[in-house]
């Protein structure tokens, strides 16, 4: 579980996050939604333990995530951050390994050599494992991230808007792999896309200028009322052969 308790976090000037308390179950597809600059990434990164709060806490699996050593978090949580613009001249195998340095710390050993083949197969990499991450399509290049971040083996793997550069196609794959994932690790995705998070998600977080609106199972938190009033726009749950959608109401 993550436990969140009385969250405050500042950035800058800004209240990025304003007393958030909420428990998130692991073995779920969580998404986190909310309008521009409600603090999706920042509680990510704050789960992560990247930033210190002001007041309140994160647990993670019972892990004091501000208290814990930089190994101790890595070896419990992955983030993969929304922007990979930087990309390192690797290529993708080297990128998926270097999830595993957390478990070796520059000698890697046949576990994680295993591990980096079996993200690369999980991700569909490997016909593009020998390809250096530069040349890649965008969302070739993220499907290699989420590979990193899954070799990784954390407990807890937290993904800041992952399909920004996916096509229809592998935005359902990629949705479909990450909820096969949620049945052995707690899966955290910041979403956009409300129908993608309708459709794929268990459990779901709404935060708006820092403060939690919501945190609960998917039918009880995606509804027209609190769509609406979160992002300030008419929105609607509707079925469509049987899916829930969100459609634009205006
Ligand atoms: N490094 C920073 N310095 C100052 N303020 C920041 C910094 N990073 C974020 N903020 C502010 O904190 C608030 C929350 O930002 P955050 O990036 O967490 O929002 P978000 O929900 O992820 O937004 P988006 O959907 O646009 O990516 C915003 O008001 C933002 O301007």
């Amino acid at each position: 579980m993550i436990e969140l308790d009385n969250l405050t976090v500042r950035r800058g000037a800004t209240v990025a996050l304003d007393g958030i308390s909420c428990r998130i179950p692991e073995g779920r597809l969580t998404a986190i939604i909310g309008p521009n600059g409600a603090g999706k990434s920042t509680l990510l990164h704050a789960m992560a333990g990247l930033i210190r709060p002001e007041a309140g806490r994160v647990r993670v699996s019972g892990l004091d995530v501000a208290q814990a050593r930089e190994r101790e978090r890595a070896r419990l949580i992955a983030l993969l951050p929304q922007s990979n613009a930087a990309v390192p001249r690797l290529t993708v195998r080297e990128l998926v390994a270097f999830g595993r340095w957390p478990h070796h710390r520059g000698r890697p050993r046949a576990a994680d050599r295993r591990a980096t083949e079996e993200a690369i197969a999980r991700f569909d990499l490997g016909p593009l494992a020998g390809r250096e991450v530069e040349t890649l399509s965008g969302g070739q290049r993220q499907r290699a991230f989420l590979a990193m971040a899954y070799a990784q083996e954390t407990p807890w793997m937290l993904l800041d808007e992952p399909l920004a550069a996916l096509d229809p196609r592998y935005t359902r794959d990629i949705m479909e792999r990450l909820r096969d994932i949620s049945g052995e690790r707690g899966v955290l995705i910041v979403l956009h896309d409300l129908s993608i998070a309708a459709r794929h998600a268990d459990w779901c977080v709404a935060l708006k200028g820092g403060k939690l609106q919501a945190a609960g199972p998917k039918d009880e938190t995606l509804t027209s009322a609190r769509l609406s009033s979160l992002y300030e726009t008419p929105l609607r749950v509707a079925r469509i052969e049987g899916r829930a959608v969100v459609i634009d109401a205006a």
